[in-house]
């Protein structure tokens, strides 16, 4: 599934081949990521863990096109968004990519179907208003369109954030810390609904997490040391995962 080839093979939603990233230059130059390759399949579900400051935001933020890695190649979907500068690189964030963060990130001013539809505005796309109707009943936000967000609970505003993120069927979501501010019960519930939208609608989601129960309800759990891949689980348990955790770094 994850591969270190450094040739790029279809059919992979997001593939990352031989990616670093440093911060600064010269000797104060702090290297984030190094050399770090995986591929990511189309209708997946993947969560990267690893200690505080090993390079987990960095990893999602070059593979979102948020952020340019100094070496490698970052494909997503066919597109090379390593290649892609300006307002490219704008437009194609905006048209195939999905964002969820901690802070949900809504606008209290808007609606609920205002903030879920704002990409489309942005991108000068009408929205198709059955394709609202179903991504607000996937969330189970049906008959809440109409709402402002501080009208929400805050597992209700992270529904609406998913919503937002769906909404432009992008090539992949990409999720940092979607659950972390959130309680045990509602984390599960977002948890659970982004595994929904995984097997139902077929996306691809890629999230950040420190929490081991969190990462178990993705595929796989890529593991990141000191900017490198330490290896990979599929299928594993709480136990497995938090284990894997403990001798980061140590292999
Ligand atoms: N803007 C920046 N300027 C300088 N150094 C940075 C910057 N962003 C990150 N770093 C450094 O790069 C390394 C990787 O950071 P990154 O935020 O990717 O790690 P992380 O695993 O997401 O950490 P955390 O779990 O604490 O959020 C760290 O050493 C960090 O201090």
């Amino acid at each position: 599934m994850f591969t270190d080839a450094d040739e790029f093979s279809a059919p992979a939603a997001l593939q990352l081949a031989g990616v670093s990233k440093s911060y600064g230059s010269g000797p104060a130059a702090v290297p984030a990521l190094r050399n770090v390759s995986l591929a990511v399949p189309q209708g997946s579900f993947t969560a990267i863990m690893g200690p505080s400051g090993s390079g987990k935001s960095t990893l999602l933020q070059c593979a979102a096109g948020l952020d340019a890695p100094d070496q490698g190649r970052v494909l997503l979907g066919e597109t090379e968004i390593s290649r892609l500068r300006g307002k490219a690189l704008t437009r194609f964030r905006r048209d195939h990519v999905g964002f969820v963060f901690q802070a949900y990130n809504l606008l209290p001013q808007l609606t609920v179907s205002r903030n879920v539809t704002l990409p489309l505005l942005l991108a000068g796309h009408a929205t198709d208003a059955v394709w609202l109707e179903y991504v607000l009943e996937s969330v189970g936000l049906g008959g809440f369109g109409e709402r402002k967000p501080q009208e929400l609970s805050g597992g209700q505003q992270q529904r609406a954030a998913i919503a937002r993120a769906l909404i432009t069927r992008p090539a992949a979501v990409f999720a940092d810390e979607p659950t972390g501010a959130l309680d045990s019960g509602t984390a599960r519930q977002v948890l659970d609904l982004l595994r929904h939208t995984v097997s139902e609608l077929g996306q691809t989601v890629v999230m950040v997490t420190h929490d081991p129960v969190a990462a178990v309800a993705a595929d796989t759990v890529v593991f990141l040391a000191d900017g490198q891949l330490d290896g990979s689980l599929s299928g594993a348990t709480v136990h497995e995962v938090t284990e894997h955790v403990a001798y980061l770094g140590e292999r």
